[in-house]
């Protein structure tokens, strides 16, 4: 089955802030592959991060889990027996369809899902964790409290895998990339008007950092091994080992 066209923002609408409801959820895989650079490739080596960390009877977490496709990733990359992933959303609309989503596609991992804010669950024997674009849309204050809680539920030699959109510190770069951002979601199909709407309703909603920023917070969280593994324009991928 192909994946519903995201037009959410093609029609001139009020400028309420963006939220992970049911219309997002209906469009969402469309919506990520054409807005996002580099998202399939990421999920495609949650998959060798997978197989390389996850480790025989212990927990794996996908955190701001959408529909599942880091859960699917890391459980087709395994190698172990007797581990379980976690997948948790705060939006029900998210998690519903990500039952129907997971059910749809075989995997070797039991795939256990919970509806609920990441900031308030435990994490416990955890050898894989991924944060693909979910950090981004937490309080600016809370994000700490939130990697210092996943770096004490990992066991030593755990990967925590973040993903997010950033800012750069040097105005040009930032400008720069944003407008290649924009240009690579005008290739995919969308208009100036759904780029522009869309780009206001993200406003104060996702709020990027630079990654200079990401990488020193995840050390002073206690993080020992810390890298950007991918860039692709103002969207990077960090791997966290403890
Ligand atoms: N506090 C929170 N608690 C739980 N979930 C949350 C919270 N805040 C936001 N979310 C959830 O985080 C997800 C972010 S999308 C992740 C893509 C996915 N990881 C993927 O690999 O396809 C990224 C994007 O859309 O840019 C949404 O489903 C929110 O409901
Ligand atoms: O579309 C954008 O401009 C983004 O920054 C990425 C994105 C993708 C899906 C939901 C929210 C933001």
């Amino acid at each position: 089955m192909s994946d519903k066209t995201d037009n959410l923002f093609a029609k001139p609408k009020a400028a309420l802030p963006f939220s992970f409801d049911e219309s997002v959820a209906e469009v969402f895989p469309d919506m990520i592959k054409r807005s996002v650079p580099g998202y399939t490739e990421i999920i495609n080596n949650i998959s060798k991060f997978a197989g390389r960390f996850v480790t025989s009877n212990s927990n794996c977490y996908d955190l701001g889990c959408s529909l599942g496709a880091a859960s699917l990733a890391m459980s087709a990359g395994i190698e172990k027996t007797g581990a379980k992933i976690i997948a948790v959303d705060n939006s029900s609309a998210m998690l519903e369809r990500c039952r129907h989503h997971i059910d749809a596609f075989k995997h070797k991992t039991p795939i256990e899902l919970q509806l609920g804010d990441v900031q308030k669950i435990s994490i416990q024997n955890a050898s894989m964790v991924a944060l693909n674009f979910t950090l981004q849309f937490i309080a600016k204050e809370e994000r700490l409290n939130l990697l210092e809680n996943i770096y004490q539920g990992l066991n030593s030699g755990g990967l925590l895998l973040l993903s997010e959109k950033v800012s750069f510190s040097d105005d040009n770069i930032d400008d720069l990339l944003i407008e290649l951002h924009h240009q690579f979601k005008k290739e995919n199909g969308y208009s100036d008007l759904e780029i522009s709407q869309k780009r206001n309703a993200l406003e104060n909603v996702l709020l990027p950092e630079t990654l200079e920023h990401h990488i020193n917070r995840l050390k002073s969280a206690g993080f020992s091994s810390v890298s950007c593994w991918m860039q692709n324009y103002n969207f990077v991928s960090i791997i966290a080992i403890k």
